[in-house]
């Protein structure tokens, strides 16, 4: 950083959690001309007529006067809905599961949001994620948070050089137990509130009940691999892959849900936790971004994670001529579900991520695409 502390200008996204106003509190410690701000991307009331937005912000409010920084809100509603809530309803319709927190970060956060701040004058947009940015032989590098249990760069895996360098994660070398005590310490109005869990525009709110405004349950059946008919399903889209509960079939095993044929409108169950088709030996991915800005090597050997939290696992990834690519398991995976990110790892820095097309189940189908790739 070239610039003197009290010469640079911080845009901070506030959320009125915890962690933004504490990220807010350490920029203002440092000597940044920190400026608060609130995204409003969501309109509605819940079943008790509570905005929660309005909510979010009256913290915000309380927390930058505490601080003594200036603040205010933007209006993202319509952006989010186009680019954020849009996907989310198709990609269900589509019969995969989403992961709204990373098009969050890449269509609003990390570009509505920080062009904003750049308008403001700001030199760095900064959020309370866990992560952190460091610059190295003339690159940022997006680097896991410190925090193993907290560590946020799987939602950011979509970033690219432009935005890295404009971004300052002031809790990345943080544990959250710090961040909390930090608050208390201060005597921040956010010290005591709840993390907030879930997609956030859901909330607290029935997951079921929310989708079914917006698609249409369609009721159909349910199948084993075999075709035989087990029972019924109220809609594809309010299960994923590897769950249990909700199925309302009984065994003297628990079911799980191993596919899912949303054109036909079937939901394929198989009996036991580790039910053989629970598991796959690679996965197709596709879109794949690079946080550096230049394609890796292929064949790349690093670690992945599949999920938001799941420990690295070792894969080799591989791309063919359609910029598709290809992930091999050192270890077989269970629960694959598409639409999901696989993000690529090498030690602490996050390369990058694809969306998860398909699980590859076999090892024999791996090794044949791999055969196929090498010709
Ligand atoms: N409505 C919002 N307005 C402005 N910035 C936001 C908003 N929501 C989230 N952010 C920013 O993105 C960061 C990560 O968001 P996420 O929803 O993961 O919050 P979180 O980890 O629960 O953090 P917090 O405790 O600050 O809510 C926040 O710390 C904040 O800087």
């Amino acid at each position: 950083m070239d610039k003197r502390p009290e010469d640079t200008r911080v845009v901070i996204g506030m959320s009125g959690g915890v962690d933004s106003s504490v990220a807010a509190l350490l920029l203002k410690e440092q000597g940044y001309d920190v400026i608060g701000v609130f995204m409003k991307n969501w309109d509605e009331e819940d079943e008790n007529g509570v905005c929660p937005a309005e909510e979010d912000y009256e913290d915000v409010r309380r927390v930058c006067a505490q601080i003594g920084i200036p603040y205010y809100i933007v209006n993202f509603e319509k952006q989010y809905w186009d680019r954020v809530f849009t996907y989310f309803l198709n990609e269900y319709k589509a019969g995969h599961t989403p992961n709204p927190d990373v098009m969050c970060n890449k269509e609003i956060k990390f570009k509505e949001f920080l062009n904003h701040a750049l308008k403001l004058d700001a030199d760095y947009l900064a959020t309370g994620h866990y992560a952190q940015v460091e610059k190295s032989e003339g690159e940022y590098k997006l680097i896991k948070g410190v925090d193993n249990n907290k560590d946020q760069s799987y939602f950011l895996c979509m970033l690219n050089q432009r935005q890295l360098s404009k971004t300052l994660f002031p809790l990345g070398h943080l544990e959250k137990s710090k961040v909390r005590e930090i608050a208390k310490e201060a005597g921040l109005a956010t010290a005591e509130k709840k993390d907030s869990t879930g997609v956030c525009f859901i909330g607290e709110r029935d997951f079921k009940e929310f989708l079914t405004n917006y698609i249409p349950a369609q009721k159909g059946e349910i199948r084993n691999r075999k075709g035989e008919v087990l029972g019924k399903h109220d809609g594809v889209m309010y299960y994923t892959i590897g769950q249990r509960r909700g199925l309302g079939i009984s065994g003297h095993e628990p079911y799980f849900v191993i596919d899912k044929d949303a054109k036909e409108n079937i939901l394929y169950v198989g009996q036991g936790a580790e039910h053989e088709l629970l598991f796959s030996h690679g996965l197709v991915a596709l879109e794949p971004h690079w946080t550096s800005g230049n394609e890796p090597k292929f064949p790349l050997k690093c670690t992945a994670k599949f999920r938001y939290r799941q420990p690295d696992q070792e894969v080799v990834v591989y791309k063919n001529s359609n910029d598709e690519l290809l992930v091999t398991f050192a270890k077989k995976q269970r629960a694959i579900t598409p639409g999901q990110f696989a993000v690529f790892y090498q030690g602490n820095i996050c390369l990058g991520g694809a969306v998860i097309d398909k699980p590859i189940k076999s090892k024999e189908e791996v090794n044949r695409i791999i055969n196929e790739l090498n010709q």
